[in-house]
């Protein structure tokens, strides 16, 4: 099955709510592909319509002509068309290309009352329904048909009379729409010319949030039309897709006025809810594959590293515990309510309480707590009489000087993704490592970085950061984004380190290489 190539034919709002941006979203949202040929430029919002501009009928034509002359249209929806020159420039082209689907929207008078097709273009739309299949009326513009097509306008007709009138005199099938009734449900009843009535119920949604309605419900049934290759289907469909838009409409917050509904609403909930700590991992995808194939960690796993390299590389780990368990105790403090990196309080995801709270406290106090005895054990236990004096290398330190700009940046979401890989990179590294066979030379170490319970902390920490993340504004999230991506750098230079060429940087070259765009 192709996917439906629908036509839109229309008006513009700039605010994305109705007219050709509404048709293009609506399609979309029903897996069609969208086009749109501009009938009129229409300077309005949420409020109404402010003006409007109609440009050349020539040059209509050319963009209708410059559609048809390529691409095989499945279905067309026409809706604003303003002025009787551009009623029936539209009726000549479907006359020469009709495709399978036309539906038309016979769009009169917007939402806030403004009138949106001439008075006398009204006449002209006769024409152009008997090409159509389908015509989707609100209540007022039914009136305004069933009059075209004979109907006394001193005893209005019932609105089942009005769509049958319609119906039978242009021998099209008519979706009298109910949105502007009373009543707890909005009903539309799809009439056929020959008389038969089909009911298509839906709970009426209480929201002003309605602009559009009518051009999204056309658009998707237009789609919906091409690829079920029936009317009652496709309005079936379409019926209860718009409803769930109008319920999640309050929800956009586009515009003071009568907002847009939302069109998203149903692909939404049928999205899976990509984790923002994910997308960053996914980001770091090529540190990571770097970080696991480097030589120090190649040589540590098959046993072949230098013990004397592997000391020195402890030392730095010393150095770095050090600062990092007081980090990670600045951010037990601050998920505790004290004083944090928090508690400088930019407005974000701290002063939202994500990611504090009590379990929040205890659990980076006891990670900061176990990264203290880490390097003390480290310090008598490994590097007894060796690397004891080692000076800070400049990679560590500069690492460690970015964990500080995270600290001071005084937003403890940022500290949090700051220190957040020291975590993962090596949960990951001890996954890949697997387990020593006996009497490895590195096996304790080895063993170490495969604990499952440091892949558990690894795990909550992952999920407090998430929270934070959730909660943060966009920018603070950003920076978020980038102090996990620079930690991520520094722990691929970390790794790097031991085994760099003296003079060589020792590991600040892959950072210079690799180094985030923005800091
Ligand atoms: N409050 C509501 N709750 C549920 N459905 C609604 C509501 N308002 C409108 N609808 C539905 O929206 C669709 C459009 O109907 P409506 O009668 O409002 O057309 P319209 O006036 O052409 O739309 P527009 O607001 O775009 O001009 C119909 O399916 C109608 O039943
Ligand atoms: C270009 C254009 N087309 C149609 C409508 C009707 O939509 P609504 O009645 O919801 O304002 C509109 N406002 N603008």
């Amino acid at each position: 099955m192709t996917v439906p190539r629908v036509l839109a034919v229309a008006g513009t709002d700039p605010t994305g709510g109705a007219g050709l941006q509404a048709d293009l979203k609506a399609i979309a949202a029903h897996d069609g592909y969208g086009m749109g040929v501009v009938t009129a430029l229409v300077a309005q919002n949420t409020h109404g319509v402010r003006s409007v501009h109609v440009p050349d009928v020539a040059f209509l034509r050319e963009q209708l002509d410059a559609v048809s002359d390529d691409v095989v249209i499945d279905a067309v929806k026409i809706g604003m068309l303003g002025t009787a020159d551009v009623v029936r420039t539209v009726t000549d082209w479907l006359r020469e290309h009709r495709p399978p689907v036309v539906v038309v929207d016979p769009v009169m008078v917007a939402t806030s009352g403004d009138r949106l097709l001439d008075e006398d273009a009204a006449a002209a739309m006769g024409t152009l329904f008997a090409l159509a299949d389908l015509v989707t009326p609100n209540r007022a513009e039914l009136a305004v048909l069933a009059e075209l097509a004979g109907a006394p306008s001193r005893a209005p007709l019932s609105s089942l009379d009005a769509a049958r009138l319609v119906a039978s005199t242009w021998d099209v099938l008519v979706l009298a729409k109910g949105g502007h009734d009373e009543g707890p449900t909005a009903d539309d009843v799809l009439v056929s010319p020959s008389g038969s009535v089909r009911r298509f119920t839906a709970p009426r949604v209480t929201t002003t949030n309605t602009h559009g309605t009518g051009c999204s419900l056309s658009s998707a049934i237009a789609t919906l039309a091409a690829r079920h290759g029936d009317w009652e289907l496709a309005v079936g469909v379409a019926k209860p897709w718009l409803t769930a838009a109008l319920q999640g409409a309050d929800g956009l917050q586009v515009g003071s006025g009568n907002g847009p509904i939302d069109h998203g609403a149903v692909i939404r909930a049928a999205l899976p809810v990509v984790p923002t700590t994910d997308v960053w991992w996914d980001d770091v995808g090529s540190l990571l594959r770097s970080t696991i194939e480097c030589g120090f960690l190649v040589g540590l796993r098959d046993g072949t590293l230098d013990a004397d390299v592997f000391a020195g590389y402890l030392a730095q780990d010393v150095h770095y515990l050090r600062a990092y368990e007081r980090h990670l105790a600045g951010l037990a403090a601050s998920a505790a309510g004290g004083r944090g990196p928090a508690a400088a309080g930019t407005a974000g995801a701290a002063a939202a309480g994500a990611g504090r709270g009590p379990a929040a406290a205890a659990f980076w106090a006891a990670a900061s707590e176990g990264c203290a005895a880490e390097a003390r054990d480290l310090h008598h236990r490994r590097l007894a009489g060796t690397h004891a004096d080692d000076p800070v290398h400049p990679t560590c330190a500069e690492y460690l000087a970015h964990l500080q700009r995270a600290a001071d940046s005084g937003s403890a979401a940022v500290l949090a993704a700051a220190v957040l890989p020291c975590f993962r990179v090596y949960a990951r590294v001890g996954a890949q490592i697997g387990t020593a066979p006996d009497g490895h030379p590195f096996a304790d170490w080895i063993a170490a970085y495969g604990d499952a319970g440091f892949a558990a902390s690894s795990a909550e920490a992952t999920r407090l950061v998430e929270e934070m993340a959730a909660a943060a504004t966009p920018a603070e999230r950003g920076r978020m984004a980038r102090a996990f991506r620079r930690s991520t750098e520094w722990e691929l230079a970390f790794f790097e380190m031991p085994l760099a060429v003296p003079g060589a940087g020792a590991g600040a070259g892959v950072i210079a290489a690799e180094a985030s765009l923005l800091r």
